[in-house]
């Protein structure tokens, strides 16, 4: 396993006002593959990301993770730094590890090309759709070579078609770069179309309600499919039940 969460819980607030967050959250997630996590809003999907991100320590129970991969997280909102161009925001995690400028360029230019976002490399944040943001936030995490990625929605607030097409796009760079995904999601279908596990989690304080194997996630073509509906029904009562139940 690359990532192991065992018996993990957190609380946020003080003594007197505890507000419980996770409870007692167990999984695995396998390298190479993705791993989506789905559940109600509010219930503490971000806050396990921020544990397995480390900018967080659990209260119980412990998060390991094998190796010292390297860890490239996308938070909610994209982070990208509005006075910096597309081209400085990619190449950030760059600077920082002290990469020459020559070798920066060429990286950056690499990557914007893979996003398709040639052309904009000079433009600031705001002067770009949503969907091009969310790009820039990916290829930054993409440059530092990450093998692990950690994305909180990292495709929320797109357009059906603009969010399959950059579905798609992760797909085929988390297959090339063989690359350990986690992802959190509001979407039934993104977390069946990319999840090979799909970690479904109850209201707060989340616990487990089901931890479902996907092994179709992955291809591409899975969203045509009969079983893709399936799925998605399956995901959808597992969600409702625990919210009626
Ligand atoms: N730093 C914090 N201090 C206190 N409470 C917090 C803090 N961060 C989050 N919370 C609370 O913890 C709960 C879980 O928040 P979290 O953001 O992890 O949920 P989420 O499932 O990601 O939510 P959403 O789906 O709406 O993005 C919420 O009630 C939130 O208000």
């Amino acid at each position: 396993m690359m990532i192991d969460i065992d018996s993990v819980s957190l609380s946020y607030g003080t003594q007197r006002e505890r507000k419980e967050v996770l409870n007692n959250i167990s999984f695995a997630i396998k390298p190479h593959s993705i791993c989506a996590i789905i559940g109600p809003s509010g219930c503490g999907k971000s806050s396990l990301l921020f544990l397995l991100a480390g900018l967080r320590q659990p209260d119980s129970g412990k998060i390991v993770v094998k190796g010292n991969p390297r860890r490239g997280t996308i938070l909610q909102n994209y982070g990208l730094f509005p006075w910096k161009t597309v081209a400085q925001n990619i190449g950030l995690g760059l600077t920082l590890q002290h990469m020459n400028k020559r070798q920066i360029a060429e990286k950056v230019t690499a990557l914007i090309a893979e996003m398709g976002l040639t052309g904009f490399d000079k433009h600031f944040p705001s002067q770009l759709s949503g969907g091009m943001q969310q790009r820039v936030a990916l290829a930054r995490s993409l440059a530092i070579d990450p093998e692990i990625l950690l994305m909180d929605e990292p495709l929320s607030s797109l357009d059906a078609l603009t969010r399959e097409r950059l579905q798609n796009l992760f797909l085929q760079v988390q297959k090339n770069k063989q690359i350990t995904a986690v992802i959190v999601t509001h979407s039934i279908e993104e977390a069946v179309f990319l999840g090979n596990t799909i970690v479904v989690l109850s209201e707060r304080p989340a616990k487990i309600v089901q931890i479902v194997d996907n092994p179709q996630a992955g291809d591409l073509s899975y969203r045509g499919q009969e079983h893709f509906y399936s799925r998605c029904n399956m995901l959808r009562n597992l969600l409702r039940e625990d919210k009626n139940g």
